[in-house]
């Protein structure tokens, strides 16, 4: 429940909902012999929650590590619509129209940007082990999240001169509404090291949220949380999504969280596409049935090999101790 009237809108972008927001165009990627992804084309909508689902190795990270420019693809196109005068005013990027005053449409070619640059174009992103400054508090954290929007300078800030205090403040106003929508009021003064894992997971929620994205990347979000956290954080992401209209693409492995908060899932399998729509026609794919069951096979022959170990290891134990007797 929101305790206070918002200010600030948390969503960076200006896009009408139903527009093409980021387009995946035929990208291939590989290490070496790997071929990561395979020729894969996704096209994720202004205010959807997109989730990409897959097993093990399918090539779920390599694609977010692309939209987020950790990877560059060898072949194909990643593009991200804006409009002008939205996400951060410094935005920097291959832009193909001129003017930022008007609200105009923008594409930005993201293939080859780094890291930074994207950023700055509104993609934020958490990642699946925590990345936060564990002996700094949740609020510190959370205003680090907000340093791609701050133009006055260090020195100004330390002086505290009027811009920069009002810089200070106007930033200080929207970390308090991400504090409030993800309800860390209790822990904002805490450490992030001392708190429980899935509060340090909302935290990093939170800090992505910070940078008003365009678009959201969550990488396994619920990855280690029990089934009471990975409720809560589905929560969450949909809080993000419903009152801040954040649109979100989500890698997750939990399928029953996918089907349940997902506008449309694309499932990966050996890097390559091989489904993509709404839950209900995902779920019905022969292909996705097919790939989720191979899965579980080969994860039975593991548990059956483990169990035969164990079993021959305290078969060998009970003798040796046989022996002794
Ligand atoms: N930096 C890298 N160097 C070499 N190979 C890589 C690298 N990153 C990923 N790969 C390979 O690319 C393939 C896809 O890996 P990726 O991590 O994208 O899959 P995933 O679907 O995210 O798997 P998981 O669900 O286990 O996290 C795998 O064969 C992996 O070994």
């Amino acid at each position: 429940m929101l305790t206070r009237a918002y200010q600030h809108s948390l969503r960076g972008s200006h896009l009408p909902a139903g527009q093409p927001l980021l387009e995946i165009d035929n990208i291939s990627l590989r290490f070496g012999g790997v071929k990561a992804l395979r020729d894969i084309s996704i096209t994720v909508t202004e205010g959807d929650i997109h989730a990409v689902i897959g097993p093990n190795g399918a090539g779920k990270s390599s694609l977010l590590n692309c939209i987020s420019g950790l990877y560059h693809p060898q072949e194909g196109q990643i593009r991200l619509h804006t409009t002008t005068g939205s996400g951060p005013e410094a935005a920097v990027g291959e832009e193909e129209s001129a003017d930022r005053a008007t609200g105009e449409l923008q594409t930005h070619t993201l293939t080859r940007l780094p890291p930074y640059k994207i950023a700055r174009l509104g993609v934020a992103r958490s990642f699946q082990n925590i990345e936060l400054f564990s002996a700094m508090t949740v609020l510190e954290n959370l205003m680090l999240g907000r340093h791609i929007h701050m133009k006055k300078s260090v020195l100004a800030s330390m002086l505290w001169l009027g811009p920069a205090r009002r810089q200070e403040i106007e930033h200080r106003q929207l970390v308090e509404e991400v504090i409030d929508l993800l309800q860390l009021q209790a822990v904002r003064n805490k450490h992030v090291g001392a708190l429980a894992y899935g509060v340090q997971k909302r935290v990093e929620l939170g800090r992505a949220l910070c940078l008003q994205p365009a678009l959201l990347l969550l990488d396994e979000p619920m990855a280690g949380m029990n089934a009471e956290e990975k409720e809560d954080m589905a929560r969450y992401i949909l809080d993000v999504h419903e009152l801040a209209h954040v649109s979100v693409v989500l890698i997750e492995h939990d399928m029953n969280v996918v089907m349940d908060i997902s506008d449309r899932v694309s499932v990966l399998d050996f890097g390559a596409k091989i489904a993509d729509g709404t839950p209900d026609e995902v779920k019905a794919d022969p292909a996705v049935i097919e790939a989720y069951l191979g899965a579980e096979d080969e994860d039975a022959e593991v548990r059956e090999a483990v169990a035969k170990i164990e079993h021959d290891q305290q078969v060998e134990q009970g003798q040796s101790e046989e022996n002794r007797g």
